[in-house]
């Protein structure tokens, strides 16, 4: 490492938070500026215009599915580096941006769809456990201002579940449901039963509900507090920059 890169290396991280006056980006800036390695440079939501981020290093994004796509492109273009915690992303969203990549090779984006630590395990518990199972539902608990559903993580662990089910040759899960109520077996997410749960004073919860001849295993994770975002948001900020190209999730970093 030359003298330059060393210095550059011991000077706080410029972060630039999106959303920072939504409930996650405002936990967000709080974070950064109470850490010491990290210095808030740019805080930005709904109308403000993105160009007050070209003094960041990296930005944190928090913002909507809807406008997530936008932000990225021009980061990406700017040559900064991005967190993202934002929901949406369809396997079409991250082949998107791995082709905005490939003509910018130094920049990093970190795309999470949970960044709590506890969250990232019991994904992690629940592919693992996945192969054991002839059942599996997930049943995810949010607060009623969350915009969509089901949630990003659920989704992220439908999909690992079904990939592990598919790995191990399982077919579906057993269901002799005839006639329906439209709902009631919630929402087929890669042939796994996803229900989302909204209700005052939840923050994010999420059970995993594994069954098979005379027993179940559950997984459950609760989120009682935003601060259980932030030591994750706060090492991907850390560490972005070092892992050009597109990261999917925390768990290559923990
Ligand atoms: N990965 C993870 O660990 C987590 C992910 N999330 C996800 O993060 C996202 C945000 O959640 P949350 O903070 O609860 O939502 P909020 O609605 O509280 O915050 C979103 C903020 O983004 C602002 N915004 C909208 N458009 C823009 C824009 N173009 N530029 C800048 N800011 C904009 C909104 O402004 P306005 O209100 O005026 O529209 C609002 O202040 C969701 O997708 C959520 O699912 C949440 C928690 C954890
Ligand atoms: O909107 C939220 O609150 C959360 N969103 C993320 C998701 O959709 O999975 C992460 C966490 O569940 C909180």
């Amino acid at each position: 490492m030359t003298d330059v890169q060393e210095k550059r290396r011991d000077e706080p991280v410029r972060v630039g938070v999106l959303g920072a006056r939504g409930r996650m980006g405002a936990e967000v800036c709080k974070a950064v500026a109470a850490a010491g390695d990290l210095e808030l440079v740019a805080t930005i939501d709904q109308g403000d215009g993105l160009t007050i981020a070209s003094a960041a290093d990296v930005v944190v994004d928090f913002t909507t599915p809807d406008v997530v796509m936008d932000n990225l492109r021009w980061l990406i273009d700017q040559g900064i580096s991005a967190v993202v915690g934002t929901t949406g992303f369809t396997e079409q969203r991250l082949e998107q941006v791995r082709g905005w990549l490939a003509d910018r090779p130094g920049v990093g984006v970190l795309i999470a769809p949970n960044f709590g630590i506890g969250a990232v395990l019991m994904m992690q518990f629940a592919a693992r456990a996945a192969r054991h199972f002839e059942s599996v539902e997930i049943i995810e608990q949010h607060h009623p201002r969350k915009l969509d559903a089901p949630s990003g993580t659920a989704t992220h662990t439908a999909r690992l579940i079904a990939q592990a089910r598919a790995d191990a040759g399982l077919g579906p899960s057993p269901d002799a449901t005839a006639s329906e109520v439209r709902g009631a077996r919630g929402a087929d997410i890669d042939g796994v039963r996803v229900h989302a749960v909204r209700a005052t004073g939840l923050v994010a919860h999420q059970e995993v509900l594994f069954g098979t001849a005379g027993e179940t295993l559950t997984i459950r994770h609760d989120s009682y507090d935003r601060a259980s975002f932030m030591p994750g948001v706060l090492l991907a900020v850390r560490e972005v920059r070092h892992r050009p190209g597109l990261t999917i999730g925390l768990d290559p970093l923990l």
